[in-house]
């Protein structure tokens, strides 16, 4: 019997595709252009992180990619589907946990498999094993209350992860954290990351979280945001924090930090 290979397989969409896709938010007779036509496409495993000054649009582009908003002209699709609302096979976090408070951290992580009404004993079985693997075996039972800042971040990680999602949005989700503890959720990241490779799209504020955790850093410039640069990281997989003291993570980050410089004088 034939099968499909190499050439002859289709080819397999782009995990993101946004073509021409602007923004505008109209408020009265106020107009703020938040997005320029952009054109990207994040390929199927790819960790890519937009980076750029503040108001330059990153959380829109976000939102416009999980279907949380609409855009002004063109289109974004995930995995060759237009979006027009949000998909079931994204995850998103954000850089406040929104934990709801009632509910024990297990209880907390469970509540998209509840909402799909998928919170079976497979499902639970699997929110224990990711709180294990970030770091909270033996919190299941804790309320938010009693859990520190890093913490409630870690359960809002696992949250986003339960519904194995093939696309993951964050925007800035350690944003609040000490450093320490962001380098330690960095770490912890990515090792989800390579034990269940998945598409990421992650915000940040820092080039070097961007550069540690990145295949790509997409650099935008100030309002109306664009893309302003599309940097490729070429270090090597799989990462440890080691990397933070190596040569080529400072040449990293010394490349990315000029793109930024010229994308803050963009709009002068
Ligand atoms: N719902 C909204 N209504 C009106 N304007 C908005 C809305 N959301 C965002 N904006 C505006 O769009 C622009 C881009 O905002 P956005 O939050 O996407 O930027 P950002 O790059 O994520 O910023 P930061 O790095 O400070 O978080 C800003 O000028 C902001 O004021």
């Amino acid at each position: 019997m034939a099968t499909l290979t190499g050439s002859q397989a289709p080819p397999r969409p782009a995990a993101i595709a946004l073509r021409g896709v602007s923004k505008t938010f109209t408020r009265r007779s106020t107009a703020v252009r938040a997005l320029e036509p952009s054109d990207l496409d994040i390929e199927p495993g790819e960790f890519v992180s937009l980076i750029g000054p503040s108001g330059c649009g990153k959380s829109t582009l976000l939102k416009l990619m999980a279907g949380l908003l609409e855009p002004t002209e063109g289109s974004v699709s995930v995995d060759g589907v237009l979006v027009t609302e949000p998909l079931p096979q994204v995850g998103v976090a954000f850089q406040k946990p929104t934990l709801l408070r009632w509910r024990t951290v297990l209880d907390n992580v469970c509540l998209p498999l509840d909402i799909a009404g998928d919170g079976g004993p497979d499902g639970r079985c699997r929110a224990r094993g990711l709180l294990e693997m970030i770091g909270l075996a033996g919190f299941e039972k804790h309320y938010p209350r009693e859990l520190s800042g890093g913490m409630e971040q870690r359960v809002a990680i696992a949250r986003s992860l339960v519904g194995r999602p093939s696309l993951l949005l964050m925007d800035e989700p350690f944003g609040a954290l000490d450093e320490f503890t962001r380098e330690d959720l960095n770490d912890e990241l990515l090792g989800v990351w390579q034990s269940e490779p998945k598409t990421v799209v992650f915000v940040t504020h820092s080039i070097s979280e961007a550069v540690f955790l990145s295949d790509r850093i997409v650099v935008m410039s100030v309002r109306p945001g664009r893309v302003h640069a599309d940097i490729p990281v070429r270090l090597s997989r799989p990462r440890d924090r080691g990397l933070r003291d190596k040569p080529e993570f400072y040449e990293a980050i010394r490349h990315v930090r000029a793109a930024l410089d010229e994308a803050k004088g963009g709009g002068r």
